[in-house]
């Protein structure tokens, strides 16, 4: 799976200075970070409707919030390209945190 995401990666730089009218990751990074933050954002929104759709919902409700789902992360990707990053980093972070109890790390957290 992580040689899907790697794959996508590479796709994804390629695209960095590559040509809008052929390709949509390109469009995305000439019209900006902005343009970017906007699409992450919409695709969040989708995702919380069709997870609200899938909680009672049959198999084609769930399918959709799959699909959500990866437009989702898709552009957080591109999101993370954009700047400079990738998924590993996000990867390295969820490792790291492997085994600490969210309970626990909130709790560790210093009082404002
Ligand atoms: N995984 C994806 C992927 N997932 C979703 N999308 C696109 O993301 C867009 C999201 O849908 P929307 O309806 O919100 O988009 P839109 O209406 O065109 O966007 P706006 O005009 O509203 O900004 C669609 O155009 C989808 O085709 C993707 N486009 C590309 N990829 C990957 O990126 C690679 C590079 O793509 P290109 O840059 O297009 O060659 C591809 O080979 C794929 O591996």
């Amino acid at each position: 799976m992580s040689t899907l995401l790697d794959e996508l990666e590479t796709r994804l730089a390629s695209r960095r200075h590559g040509d809008a009218d052929t390709s949509y990751v390109a469009g995305l990074h000439q019209r900006g970070l902005n343009k970017i933050l906007e699409k992450v954002g919409e695709e969040a929104v989708e995702t919380i409707l069709a997870a609200r759709d899938a909680e009672n919902g049959d198999d084609s409700a769930r399918q959709a919030l799959i699909g959500e789902t990866a437009d989702l992360w898709f552009h957080s990707m591109v999101m993370l390209s954009h700047l400079g990053l990738d998924h590993h980093t996000v990867l390295e972070e969820l490792a790291r945190r492997q085994g600490i109890s969210g309970l626990e790390e909130k709790a560790s957290r210093p009082t404002e």
